[in-house]
């Protein structure tokens, strides 16, 4: 079987993951198929790590165990309605193509009987009719598992054609779960990961992580004044100022209605204020308009909280203390930037 020609990557983890399902005893099961097809894919080294470091201990992984994989790094997609639909429509795709496999190999062991039980009868006695009707079923029956195999090919060729197209589906409908719809920042529940993420890595190396809770002053006056549309203009404004401040190893999220969240990455506290400060400048200066009547909104001004993540001290801790400063620039006044209170460790 000639699989050169198939397209590109989908194809390549396809075949190894399965082989390598079958090696460490792993049911075929749609959710397995996605945690060992992730894991061939090379996209996600945190769960290769894991199913390197069980198979070190055994190489015969227990249900329990591959259950436990998936819904430590998949079961999260079980919240979103339409994921669950691209799982069902893989556990049909994949026990559609295994039941062909097995009875095309099924196939083919009766063939391969077959032709070896015809070949047993060839002997030097025979007569040219029966010889020749014995080279016609040998043909025959190559003709046959010949045909199995094109039939193989080509619906492992509309397997992969459809696994591809599932995937995108699966990859946009990620992309949109950790996508704000208004401002097209990221949102609160992709900045939660972020944050914890980037959190657990610092309590080893240690690195500068800073975060930033930022929230405009007064909003509620905007709205009550030009109604909910142009508050809406607002956010976006505002969303595309944090974005165009920070650097893409950085983070912007809509962390909720008229608040905002930043990581920043390798970044001291200093240089998180200095950050922080400007923006809160670059705002102040923006003299924003409505778009329908170009009537000035007047001064926006936003209220800043900075902490820096002090390595072990738990990622609730340092969100609350980033939330507290937040509160303190309110007190103070607002159009501000404070620091952090050290953790209580
Ligand atoms: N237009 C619009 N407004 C929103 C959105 N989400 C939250 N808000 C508004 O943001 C305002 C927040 O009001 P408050 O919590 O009282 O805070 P504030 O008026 O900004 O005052 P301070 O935070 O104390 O400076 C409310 O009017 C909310 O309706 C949104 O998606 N669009």
């Amino acid at each position: 079987m000639d699989y050169s020609e198939l397209s590109d990557k989908a194809a390549e983890n396809m075949r190894l993951a399965l082989p390598l399902m079958k090696k460490h005893g792993v049911p075929m099961t749609p959710d397995n198929y996605a945690v060992w097809y992730e894991h061939v894919s090379g996209a996600n080294a945190e769960l290769s790590e894991k199913l390197q470091a069980m198979l070190t201990d055994n190489p015969i992984l227990t249900e329990s165990q591959c259950t436990g994989v998936y819904e430590q790094f998949f079961n999260v997609e079980k919240e979103l309605v339409q994921v669950v639909e691209m799982r069902q429509e893989l556990a049909r795709l994949l026990k559609e193509v295994i039941s062909f496999v097995y009875s095309t190999v099924a196939q083919t062991d009766r063939s391969n009987n077959h032709l070896a039980e015809l070949l047993t009868r060839i002997n030097r006695d025979m007569s040219p009719q029966e010889v020749h009707e014995v080279v016609e079923q040998i043909l025959d029956e190559t003709r046959q598992a010949m045909s199995n195999g094109e039939q193989l090919t080509e619906r492992l060729n509309t397997a992969v054609a459809e696994v591809q197209t599932l995937k995108k589906e699966l990859d946009q409908s990620k992309r949109e779960a950790k996508t704000d719809t208004l401002t097209g920042l990221a949102n609160r529940k992709a900045f939660d990961e972020l944050v914890t993420k980037v959190t657990q890595d610092a309590d080893n190396s240690g690195l500068d992580v800073c975060i930033l809770f930022c929230d405009l002053d007064i909003f509620k006056e905007v709205n009550d004044k030009h109604g909910h549309l142009v508050g809406d203009q607002v956010l976006k404004v505002v969303s595309n100022t944090l974005k165009d401040s920070v650097k893409g190893r950085d983070l912007v999220a809509r962390y909720g209605g008229e608040e905002f969240s930043i990581i920043l990455l390798n970044t001291s506290l200093q240089n998180a204020k200095i950050l922080a400060d400007n923006i809160r400048k670059e705002i102040a200066s923006k003299r924003i308009q409505r778009k329908d009547t170009r009537e000035s909104l007047g001064q926006i001004t936003m209220s800043f909280g900075v902490a820096r993540y002090v390595p072990t001290e738990g990622v609730e801790s340092f969100m609350q203390r980033a939330d507290r400063a937040l509160y303190m620039s309110k007190r103070k006044g607002r159009n501000c930037v404070s620091e952090a209170p050290p953790p209580i460790i």
